[in-house]
């Protein structure tokens, strides 16, 4: 199949987005907007280094990206709207391995009655992915990773390493394990972005967010640095899925702390709308954790604490960096 008839076979028949004027099939797409702000970020999958053969099927390629996409949203209040795919394929790749892609990607995108509106796609000697996300914030419901304030709780949805943890046992060569650890697995193939919940907290006046898409260590303190604040974490208070006990406590730690991938949002609110973000939650079905909390420290901005045994120490930023 030529470069055009695959265009043809991915493109959507009906747009499920009011605000669409032009999707796919001309030189670029068409919206228009009106009363609320537009939010647009881009995230790119690489294979070999975001997933590889044995830990993803197409599907799940698909879904994940989008899925890594869309957490972002979630962590801006937005909710998302439109997408747009650029594709590099390499030979190796069977049709039915890319549709299987694209069946992925569509199936979350329905899930939040998302269009596809365009793209690119290229021969190239990896796979990767790269998507563009589009969506819409009620004007001043932005939510900023520079907004948080002395006093403020520190707040996590889920439970943190699940994703890492699938991931380490994706990769070692222990196939019994992979059978019995299917959440695990799926919370690294498949996860879930947290779009609800932070919609539910829209009625708040001021809520800061970060999704976790590279431990929390990284972007608990991607928070205190855009704020000029200190963030304390308490070790202890850090949600843990059972599945996780199976594991030694310094693969625990690190998981949880470092793992990332598991597009739980971090945030923190003043301390009078607490119960507010514990009812946002019920509403949505989220698990929520308090934390830790957000100080002003004259000496100690932009870091991150933990205590862990009642022991206070900076928490290395850890995680995932690409380039070193
Ligand atoms: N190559 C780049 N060119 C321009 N902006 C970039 C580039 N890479 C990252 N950014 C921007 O830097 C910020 C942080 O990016 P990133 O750490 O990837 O965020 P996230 O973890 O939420 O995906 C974002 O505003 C992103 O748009
Ligand atoms: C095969 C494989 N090796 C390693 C990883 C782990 N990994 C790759 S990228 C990454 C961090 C998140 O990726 P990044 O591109 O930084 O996402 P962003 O922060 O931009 O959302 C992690 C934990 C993986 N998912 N799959
Ligand atoms: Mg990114
Ligand atoms: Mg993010
Ligand atoms: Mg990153």
């Amino acid at each position: 199949m030529d470069e055009f008839k695959f265009i043809d076979s991915i493109k959507q028949n009906t747009y499920k987005q009011p605000s669409l004027l032009k999707g796919i099939g001309d030189d670029a797409a068409v919206f228009r907007q009106n009363y609320q702000d537009v939010v647009t970020a881009v995230d790119t999958f690489v294979e070999n280094v975001h997933f590889s053969r044995k830990t993803m099927d197409p599907y799940h390629i698909g879904y994940r990206v989008l899925a890594a996409n869309i957490s972002d949203m979630a962590a801006m209040g937005a909710t998302p709207a439109y997408y747009m795919i650029s594709i590099v394929i390499p030979e190796n790749w069977s049709e039915s391995e890319l549709q299987q892609i694209y069946q992925g990607m569509d199936r979350i995108a329905s899930t939040y009655k998302m269009d596809l509106i365009g793209g690119d796609t290229v021969g190239g000697s990896e796979l990767v992915v790269s998507i563009t996300i589009i969506g819409f914030v009620d004007k001043q419901k932005a939510r900023y990773r520079s907004t948080m304030q002395d006093g403020d709780v520190l707040f996590v949805t889920g439970t943190l390493g699940d994703a890492a943890a699938g991931l380490h046992l994706l990769t070692s060569d222990k196939n019994d394990l992979v059978q019995d650890n299917n959440y695990l697995i799926d919370r690294h193939r498949l996860p879930t972005p947290r779009v609800a919940f932070a919609q539910a907290l829209s009625t708040l006046e001021r809520v800061t967010l970060n999704d976790i898409s590279d431990g929390i260590a990284n972007e608990a303190s991607e928070l205190a640095t855009a704020s000029n604040l200190t963030v304390q974490l308490y070790y202890e208070k850090l949600p843990k899925h059972p599945k996780l006990k199976q594991f030694s406590s310094e693969q625990q730690r690190a998981f949880q702390l470092f793992g990332g991938e598991d597009f739980e949002l971090v945030g923190s609110v003043p301390q009078k709308d607490w119960d507010s973000v514990l009812q946002a939650a019920k509403k949505t079905a989220v698990k929520i954790s308090e934390i830790g909390n957000v100080l002003y420290e004259p000496n100690g901005s932009n870091n991150v604490f933990l205590i862990e045994n009642g022991k206070k120490h900076v928490l290395e930023k850890g995680g995932y960096t690409h380039r070193s």
